[in-house]
C-alpha cells in the first residue's frame, strides 16, 4: 500500500455536492455516505432548499434510507464560501444553472467533477469516463495555466452523458485488443431516472416507447470521440484529438422506455482490421479488459469493468442493473453482425457508472495523480 493510500485511509477528504436534492445527487450521497477517502461537508441545491436540513429538502427516491451522517446538514446556496472546506466539490446540477454556478467554483479554485453537459465541449475540459480514459487528466494543468487568473487546486473535470458511458466502455475494450473501431450503429432504450425527477410524464411513457430524447444522439456521437482519442501536442500545447488519427464514425438513435432505472443499448461495430475478430475473440477481449483505475486501488472501481452475460437474454435492467452497485457495464448476446461485423447489447446503470459513480472514480484518480492538492499529497 503506497504512503498516500495510507494517509486516506487514516483522514477523510471532506468534499461538498452540489445538486444535492436531485436524483444524481441522492447517488452521491448514498454512495459517498460510507467512502473509505471522502467525507459529505456541505450541500447544496435551488432556493427552494435552502436553509432546510438535507431530509426535509430532498424527495428522497432511494431504495436504502437517508444516511443518518446527511439528514440534519443544512442544505445550502451553491455558492463557494459554502464549500470553501472542501478539496473536492461533485456536481448533480440541472444543465440550466450548472455553467455558471461551476464556472463560479473554478473561479474560487475549487476541484469540481461534474455530471452536467455544459463543459464537456469545451477544448479545454477532459470529459472523463474513468473506466476508459483516465489519462485525459492530464490537460489539468493546461486548464489551470490557461484560467484568467492562472489557478491553483481549481478546475473542471466533467463525466459524460449516461448513454456514451455505456457505449464507450466496450468499444475501448475491444479497440485496446484489435485496433480501430470504424463505425458503429448504436440504438438505446434509456430508463426515465435518465431525465432527473419528475421527469417523463406517466401519461407520456406507460404503455409506451418515445423516440426522441432531445440532444442525445449529438452527445452520444461526439462525446465518444472526445473520450476514445488520445491528446496531441504542438508547440507545447496539448489538444484532444477526438479519435481523428482513425476516424470513427458513431451513428446513434435514442429513445425513451418504460423502465426506472438502467440504459440498455443495442450495438453493432466494424473494425478497421480485416479479418474482424471473431464474437469467441470479442467476448474474451470484453472479459480480460482492466482500467487503470482497478490497478491504481480506486475504491469504488467495479471487479470487473466489464461482466460478459452468456445467456442468450441477458442483460435485462431489472435483473442486472444493480450488479456490482451500477458501477460496471453488462455486455451480452456478442455475435456476427451480417452488416458490420459484431453486434451485441450493452446496458449501463444511468445513475451510477452513468453518473455518480463515474464522478467519484474520477476523483479517485485525481487524488491518486496528485491533480487534486490534498495536504497529504
Ligand atoms: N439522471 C441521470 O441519469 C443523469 C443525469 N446527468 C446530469 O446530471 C445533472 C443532474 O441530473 P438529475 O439529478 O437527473 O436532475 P434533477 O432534476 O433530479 O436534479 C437537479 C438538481 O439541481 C438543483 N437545482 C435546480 N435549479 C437550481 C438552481 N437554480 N440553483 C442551484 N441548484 C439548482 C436541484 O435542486 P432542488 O431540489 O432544490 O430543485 C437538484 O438538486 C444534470 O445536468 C443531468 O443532465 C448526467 C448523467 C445521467
Ligand atoms: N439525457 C440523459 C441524461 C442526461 O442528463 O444526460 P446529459 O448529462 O448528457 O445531459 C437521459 O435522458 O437519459
Amino acid at each position: 500500500m503506497s504512503n498516500l493510500h495510507k494517509a486516506l485511509d487514516e483522514k477523510l477528504v471532506r468534499v461538498g455536492i452540489l445538486g444535492a436534492t436531485g436524483t444524481v445527487g441522492q447517488r452521491f450521497i448514498t454512495l459517498l455516505s460510507n467512502h473509505p477517502w471522502f467525507i459529505i461537508h456541505a450541500l447544496g441545491a435551488s432556493p427552494r432548499s435552502t436553509g432546510k436540513p438535507y431530509a426535509k429538502a430532498t424527495n428522497w427516491k432511494q431504495t436504502t434510507p437517508i444516511p443518518s451522517n446527511v439528514r440534519e446538514i443544512i442544505v445550502q446556496e451553491c455558492k463557494p464560501e459554502h464549500f470553501k472546506d472542501c478539496a473536492i466539490v461533485f456536481s448533480g446540477l440541472d444543465a440550466d444553472v450548472a455553467g455558471d454556478i461551476e464556472g463560479a467554483f473554478r473561479a474560487a479554485d475549487l476541484a469540481v467533477f461534474s455530471n452536467a453537459k455544459n463543459y464537456r465541449r469545451d477544448p479545454s475540459v477532459p470529459l472523463i469516463v474513468p473506466l476508459v480514459n483516465d489519462f485525459h487528466l492530464s490537460m489539468i494543468p493546461q486548464q489551470q495555466a490557461q484560467h484568467q487568473p492562472p489557478l491553483q487546486k481549481g478546475f473542471i473535470l466533467t463525466n459524460a452523458n449516461c448513454s456514451t458511458t455505456g457505449l464507450v466502455v466496450p468499444l475501448r475494450a475491444l479497440e485496446k485488443s484489435f485496433g480501430p473501431i470504424e463505425a458503429c450503429f448504436v440504438t438505446t432504450m434509456q430508463a426515465i431516472s435518465g431525465a432527473g425527477y419528475p421527469g417523463v410524464s406517466s401519461l407520456d411513457i406507460i404503455d409506451n416507447i418515445v423516440p426522441y430524447i432531445g440532444g442525445e444522439e449529438e452527445k452520444m456521437e461526439w462525446e465518444t470521440l472526445k473520450i476514445l482519442g488520445g491528446i496531441s501536442e504542438e508547440d507545447g500545447q496539448k489538444a484532444f484529438d477526438m479519435h481523428s488519427r482513425y476516424p470513427l464514425r458513431v451513428s446513434a438513435s435514442c429513445n425513451r422506455v418504460p423502465v426506472i432505472d438502467g440504459h440498455t443499448m443495442t450495438v453493432s461495430v466494424r473494425f478497421s482490421r480485416r479479418p474482424p475478430p471473431s464474437p469467441q475473440q470479442v467476448r474474451e477481449a470484453l472479459v480480460a479488459y482492466t482500467p487503470a483505475a482497478r490497478s491504481m486501488g480506486c475504491p469504488s472501481t467495479p471487479v470487473h469493468a466489464i461482466f460478459v452475460h452468456e445467456e442468450p437474454d441477458r442483460p435485462q435492467p431489472r435483473l442486472d442493473r444493480y450488479y456490482q452497485d451500477g458501477a460496471g457495464v453488462s455486455v451480452g448476446r456478442v455475435r456476427q453482425c451480417p452488416v458490420l461485423d459484431i453486434k451485441f447489447v450493452v446496458l449501463a446503470n444511468n445513475v451510477s457508472i452513468g453518473a455518480a459513480t463515474s464522478s467519484i472514480i474520477n476523483a479517485e484518480l485525481a487524488v491518486l495523480k496528485g491533480v487534486v492538492k490534498l495536504p497529504i499529497n
